[in-house]
């Protein structure tokens, strides 16, 4: 899938690119090609100028991933197919060439959605091709509403037409999403009535869709109002009709019962983290509420160098964030080694084994110390800087994560408990966090502890040390962490996990148990 990691969007601005060119230069030599052809690749033109906004910008931002994504995967896909031979303008590069899936269109959809809710984007302004995020009333003074696709003042056109607001809608539904299926479904018939649309959807099957989900909600009173629209717009349609008689039936039940569009309560916590996400949504530039900074030069290799260390925790747990770790170009490298070596992120799951699943929109790659000099020099400065071991057996490879569109890791804790533990600690238990930042991101984005109220910014060549367990050996269950949704950018990490085994002498437990 392409919307799992960024990086690939990004890959497919240059596919755009690539074929608005040769679509140009076939016409340039006399080439006939459809008009649509020809619309798109004039279209695509401002790519391929130098002094245009930087062209990554362009799937950085949701709205402009989701609009890349349906220009390939539906325009160009279907422009393409009325060519006889496509080779003839499009050369080599047409054996080659992968066009993005329905899966990924869905993707950005769904990633849409997901940063509607968490940042509670409004959603007139995505719309309008803007990504407006508003505090909620109980959010903290940290949160500020904020218009975040200005804070770069780009003037990408973005705008969503009403057939997108209605796809948003049927991908909601048929995901069983019932609440973002009303918002979106809801939106595309006030479009409708407010006659703002010149190509609109069929009214019958808007009606008809936000009727069923209504009814799904358990809103029988609208679901009746609008299977009855749908049936007076077209009295021979038999479905409207067999639902009227159902729908009244269960209105009648409800009584005066009022019905309000809720959101669901997806998980236990789920407001904590989104509110931290949201306040740190500005965070890189704010001054954040550290405890204090200072120099800190925990081994030799750091006397001429001290870390500058900002200390978010003091204890239960411990977080630190070590600003100017690495280097731009050992964080370049990390980086691009990892590209060839991308797998869709797992997690651990009840099995042991691993998983798939939409908490977790990302790519990794494991980076050994063997596979590269930059990698081995990284790993020793992790170990001169918690005073741990990171051979191998002692810690684990470096982790290389590239977030995707609305990329985010749900709350967890990085050691393991329960039935993991069979499977996962041969080393024994994860001790400690170093998670290097290798990006910066726009917006969004921040990793979150949300039982200690910190948010942690993405903040390019530093690094958030975190500990997980005790000296004496006890897991600390405040080290429960998140990587929140990336609202705009790409968000590259590096984890570092550093095991029990092997670090038994250079972290001894104290002489009491909570020492
Ligand atoms: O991306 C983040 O900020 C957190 C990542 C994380 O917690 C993990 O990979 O275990
Ligand atoms: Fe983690």
């Amino acid at each position: 899938d392409y919307f799992s990691a960024t990086v690939h969007m990004e890959s497919l601005v240059r596919v755009e690119e690539d074929m608005a060119a040769a679509v140009r230069n076939y016409v340039r030599l006399g080439g006939l090609v459809p008009q649509e052809l020809h619309r798109l690749a004039e279209g695509a033109a401002w790519l391929s100028d130098p002094t245009q906004v930087n062209q990554n910008s362009l799937v950085h931002n949701p709205i402009g991933a989701y609009l890349l994504i349906k220009r390939l995967n539906q325009e160009w896909a279907n422009a393409i197919k009325t060519l006889p031979r496509p080779q003839e303008v499009f050369g080599d590069m047409y054996n080659e060439l992968r066009l993005p899936s329905l899966a990924d269109l869905e993707g950005c959809a769904l990633a849409l959605m997901r940063l509607q809710d968490v940042y509670n984007l409004d959603m007139r302004r995505i719309i309008d091709g803007e990504i407006v995020m508003q505090c909620r009333a109980n959010d903290t003074e940290a949160c500020r509403d904020v218009n975040v696709s200005e804070m770069k003042n780009r003037t990408l056109p973005l705008k969503l037409s009403i057939l997108d607001v209605f796809y948003f809608g049927i991908v909601a539904q048929s995901h069983n999403d019932y609440y973002h299926a009303a918002l979106w479904l809801n939106q595309t018939l006030a479009i409708m009535n407010a006659n703002e649309c010149d190509l609109c959807p069929d009214k019958r099957d808007v009606l008809e869709r936000l009727a069923d989900t209504y009814s799904k909600l358990r809103n029988h009173r609208g679901a009746l109002e609008l299977f009855s629209e749908s049936y007076r717009i077209d009295p021979t349609n038999p479905y409207s009709k067999s639902r009227i008689a159902d729908e009244e039936y269960y209105a009648n039940l409800q009584g005066s019962y009022v019905w309000q569009l809720q959101r669901p309560d997806d998980w236990e916590g789920i407001e904590k983290y989104e509110e931290l996400c949201r306040a740190g949504v500005r965070q890189n530039r704010a001054p954040r509420a550290s405890v204090s900074c200072r120099y800190f030069r925990p081994s030799p290799y750091f006397y001429l160098g001290p870390i500058k260390m900002e200390v978010l925790h003091e204890t239960n747990p411990v977080i630190h964030l070590f600003h100017d770790i690495i280097s731009e170009s050992e964080a370049a490298r990390m980086r691009e080694m990892a590209i060839p070596k991308f797998q869709r992120s797992v997690v651990v799951a009840d099995d042991g084994g691993d998983a798939v699943i939409l908490n977790r929109v990302s790519e990794t790659a494991w980076h050994f110390d063997y596979d590269d000099p930059v990698v081995a020099r990284l790993s020793r400065r992790v170990d001169y800087a918690t005073g741990l071991s990171t051979e191998e057996g002692t810690a684990e490879a470096f982790q290389v994560v590239n977030y995707g569109l609305g990329g985010q890791y749900v709350p967890h804790t990085d050691y393991f408990e329960g039935a993991h533990i069979t499977h996962h600690i041969h080393n024994g238990n994860r001790v400690v966090t170093f998670l290097l930042y290798l990006s910066d991101v726009d917006a969004g984005g921040s990793t979150v502890f949300p039982n200690v109220d910190i948010a942690v910014p993405v903040i390019r060549n530093s690094a958030a040390v975190f500990w997980s367990m005790e000296r004496s050996g006890a897991v600390v269950p405040n080290s429960l962490h998140a990587g929140c949704p990336v609202l705009i950018g790409s968000k590259w990490i590096a984890n570092k996990w550093i095991r029990e085994h092997g670090n038994e002498f250079r972290r001894p437990c104290g002489l009491t148990p909570d020492a």
